[in-house]
C-alpha cells in the first residue's frame, strides 16, 4: 500500500473511499467557493453518469488533476442564488459551462445545440455540495488529456492502476456504453440506424 506522500491522488472524493449514494436521494444545492454572496445551484433528484473526468476543460478543485462530473436533466436544475456573478466560459464549446467570475468554481455546463447526442442535460460538479448521497462516480472518462495539464506521460501507468484499483476503469474518451449512446444518436441523425 502506498504511503499518503506517495499514492497517485485523484480527486478528493474517490482518494479516500467513495461515498455511496443514497436511495431516493432527493437533491442538493451546490455552493461556489466565495465567502460571501455565493452562488448557489438547485438540483431536484439525483444525479446521473457521474464520472471521473481528465480533461483540461472541467472544472477541478485545486491541485487535483481530474474534475468529478455528472449530468441532470436542465428542467430539475435551477440558480436560485447570486446568478448575476455567473459567466460562461467558452459559448462555442458544446458544453457551455458558467463559472463563477470571483472564485472561478463551475457552477454548471449547459449544451445549447439541440443536435447534440446529450442535449437536455446539464453538467455539475456534486461535490459542490453538502448533501451526501449522490451517485458515485464509476469509471474515469479523458485520462490521457491529463498530460495536458501537465502530468507526465511516464506517470500514467500508475495512474491508470490507481483508477483500476479503486473501482473506477479507465477510459481516454467516455465509457464504452456513452460512447455507443453518442454513435447511436449519430447513426439515428443520418438514417443508418
Ligand atoms: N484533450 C481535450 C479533451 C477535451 C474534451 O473533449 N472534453 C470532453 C469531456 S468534458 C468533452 O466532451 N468536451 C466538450 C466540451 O468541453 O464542451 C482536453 O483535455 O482539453
Ligand atoms: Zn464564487
Ligand atoms: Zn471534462
Amino acid at each position: 500500500m502506498d504511503s499518503p506522500d506517495t499514492a497517485v491522488r485523484i480527486h478528493p472524493a474517490v482518494d479516500n473511499g467513495i461515498a455511496p449514494e443514497a436511495p431516493d436521494f432527493a437533491g442538493g444545492t451546490l455552493t461556489c467557493l466565495c465567502a460571501t454572496d455565493p452562488v448557489q445551484v438547485e438540483i431536484k433528484g439525483q444525479v446521473a453518469h457521474n464520472h471521473i473526468c481528465g480533461c483540461t476543460k472541467c472544472w477541478k478543485p485545486a491541485g487535483t488533476l481530474f474534475s468529478q462530473v455528472a449530468v441532470v436533466s436542465r428542467d430539475n436544475l435551477r440558480v436560485v442564488a447570486n446568478g448575476d456573478k455567473l459567466q460562461p466560459v467558452d459559448t462555442t464549446a458544446a458544453i457551455v459551462r458558467h463559472a463563477c467570475r470571483e472564485c472561478g468554481v463551475h457552477m454548471y455546463g449547459r449544451i445549447e445545440n439541440t443536435a447534440h447526442p446529450f442535449f437536455g442535460l446539464d453538467f455539475v460538479h456534486a461535490e459542490r455540495s453538502s448533501q451526501s448521497g449522490w451517485a458515485a462516480p464509476t469509471f474515469a472518462a479523458f485520462v490521457s488529456s491529463i498530460i495536458e495539464s501537465g502530468a507526465r506521460p511516464e506517470n500514467m501507468g500508475a495512474v491508470r492502476a490507481r483508477l483500476n484499483e479503486i473501482g473506477l476503469p479507465p477510459y481516454d474518451c467516455l465509457s464504452p456504453p456513452l460512447m455507443d449512446a453518442i454513435s447511436t444518436h449519430v447513426a439515428k441523425a443520418k438514417g443508418i440506424l
